[in-house]
């Protein structure tokens, strides 16, 4: 399913989240966001899965507005929030079991196999969440996400605090459900290399706009898609760096206005 946001805005008090943001994400495909803290990236997603609601533009998930049709968009599309909390006492299975249970899914087996897809031990199910590591409770997360066969996957800031390997092993089960289905996935995230080693799309959002966007290769030409001012400026400045700066010249560039940034978006860190 194809996601569409056009001119969207959303504030908070004086606080302005999202300013005329529109973007376009493939079906089928893996697509990285990468932004700033506070550049909007979880207030679009609330808004892609209809748990908030833009004060305007529109937000389309497989050509349905998500405004008007949030319930039954829910149902094909696993939103996994960057903090995620479950009840102390039971299980990672009765979790998964409870939230089978509220979504009506049949018994058929997919609790073992969600479990079995992140890599979960049935041992490590069989314990209580009170006693999950950071990484454990990342996977129990994914999983509960993945109970439904999603045709979406919105994903914030999935590796987010996991250690080196808990990274790459979450890169790896991404991976595999990017090549075994024909979900599409969204994430985002502060770190470059993991768009570039996960992603075949991706987009650049800053202060609350999409500064550049596009294929991952195209990204790293220098050449942001075309129809926002914005995007073809960027595009236009990075002309030079072709080859050389990639999504890191792209992401440089967007946030031009924030130096401070530099040394570790060399490092390939957005943020610390
Ligand atoms: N419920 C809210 N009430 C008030 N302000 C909010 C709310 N949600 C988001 N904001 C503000 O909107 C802006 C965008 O926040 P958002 O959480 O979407 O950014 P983000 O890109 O996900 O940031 P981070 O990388 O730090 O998680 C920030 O200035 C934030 O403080």
């Amino acid at each position: 399913m194809r996601i569409d946001a056009s001119d969207v805005r959303k504030t908070y008090g004086d606080v302005t989240a999202l300013d005329g943001l529109s973007l376009s994400v493939p079906s089928g495909s893996t697509f990285g966001i990468l932004g700033t803290n506070g550049a909007g990236k979880s207030t679009l997603f609330r808004l892609l899965v209809g748990h908030d609601r833009p004060d305007a533009g529109t937000v389309a998930v497989g050509g349905s507005d998500v405004t008007e049709d949030g319930r039954r968009i829910r149902e094909r599309v696993g939103y996994l929030p960057e903090h995620v909390g479950f009840p102390d006492g039971l299980t990672g299975r009765e979790v998964l079991a409870v939230h089978s249970a509220i979504r009506g899914l049949p018994r058929d087996g997919r609790i073992a196999r969600a479990v079995e897809r992140v890599g979960l031990t049935p041992d490590e199910a069989d314990r209580r969440v009170s006693g999950y590591s950071n990484g454990m409770q990342r996977r129990l997360g994914l999983a509960t996400v993945l109970l439904p066969d999603p045709a979406v996957l919105i994903l914030d800031e999935p590796t987010a605090g996991l250690d080196p390997r808990g990274v790459d092993e979450f890169h790896a089960i991404v991976e595999e459900i990017a090549t075994e289905t024909d979900a599409t996935v969204v994430f985002c995230s502060h770190v470059l290399p993991e768009v570039e080693r996960l992603c075949d799309h991706a987009a650049v959002l800053h202060e609350g706009r999409v500064r550049a966007s596009g294929t991952v290769e195209e990204l790293a030409a220098g050449v942001g898609s075309p129809g926002d001012e914005a995007e073809r400026d960027i595009g236009d400045r990075i002309e030079g760096d072709r080859g050389h700066g990639g999504l890191r010249a792209v992401f440089r560039e967007a946030v031009a206005d924030d130096p401070a940034r530099d040394s570790r978006v060399d490092r390939g860190e957005v943020t610390a």
